[in-house]
């Protein structure tokens, strides 16, 4: 008799999904989690961030990999002269990687939300504190190992340029396990909103294994993408060319973590 348990140990479906990961990976149930959701009223604005804005510095012509993880796409950008300083941040971290987070309808997929409101997605370009630590997988394992620049997406009538680069090769990675080299410019800082203003707290990975590894700063204004450009993304599999299914079946509609209980940590703002 043989079973077709093509199951993920985790996911995003009712059988493996949130409120389930607790149970193989423990760090899920932390006080330290993340996302959260942003209670504006409760963001305190003291002189520790005055003056101190997030600063970036992205190469602007770079090689990239663009694959397909199963929970959805992330492009990995061996963060040669990359540099994140600022802000809450004390060292220098490098991007690791980015990638994003997405529903099915678009009044939801974000992971943070803002007074309950959540956006139709978010984009997370992930760093490491390259200072003090000698890999990206050690510093997965220190509580000030990983900054995590969080973008809220919202739909808009345009496409947005830079990210339609990224979005061009998604055909070419439709099953999980699939990736595509690229090299292209990307125009880092039209990912980011023209704002600099943020808000900052101690957080989490926002999938398993759940680290509490990460300085999370959200910026507070949205960038724009089509529901066109949001479609794509839906279009992901979830499962390897190999698994055959319906061709309808196995489709990454939704990848994001519902807010997790800020509890008794700080929320500190940047800017109006
Ligand atoms: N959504 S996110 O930005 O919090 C995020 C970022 C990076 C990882 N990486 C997964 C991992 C790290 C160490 C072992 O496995 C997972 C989640
Ligand atoms: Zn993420």
């Amino acid at each position: 008799l043989e079973i077709n348990t093509m199951s993920l140990d985790w996911g995003y479906t009712d059988d493996n999904g949130p409120s389930t990961w607790a149970e193989k990976y423990p760090l899920a149930a932390g006080a330290r989690q993340s996302p959260v959701d942003i209670d504006t009223s409760k963001a305190t604005s003291d002189n520790s961030l005055v003056d101190r804005e997030i600063d970036w510095s992205y190469p602007s012509n770079c090689s990239y990999r663009i694959v397909n993880t199963g929970y959805g796409w992330r492009v990995d950008t061996y963060g040669d002269d990359t540099a994140l300083s600022g802000g809450p941040l004390s060292e220098v971290y490098k991007l690791e990687q980015f990638h994003c987070h997405w529903g099915a309808t678009n009044d939801e997929g974000s992971e943070h939300t803002v007074d309950g409101k959540s956006y139709a997605a978010e984009l997370h370009l992930v760093h490491w504190n390259s200072e003090k630590y000698s890999s990206f997988k050690e510093a997965a394992s220190q509580p000030d190992g990983l900054a995590v620049l969080g973008v809220f997406m919202e739909i808009g009538n345009a496409d947005n340029a830079e990210l339609e680069k990224i979005i061009s090769l998604i055909p070419k990675i439709i099953h999980k396990g699939q990736d595509s080299q690229a090299s292209f410019d990307l125009d880092f800082g039209s990912l980011l909103p023209e704002s600099k203003h943020y808000w900052t707290y101690l957080g989490s990975l926002t999938t398993p294994p759940c680290n509490e590894c990460v300085i999370w700063t959200v910026f507070k204004e949205p960038i724009t993408i089509s529901e066109r450009q949001l479609e794509v993304f839906r279009s992901l599999k979830s499962v390897g060319e190999e698994d055959a299914i319906e061709p309808e079946e196995g489709k990454l509609v939704k990848n994001y973590r519902p807010p997790l209980p800020l509890g008794n940590r700080v929320l500190r703002e940047c800017g109006p």
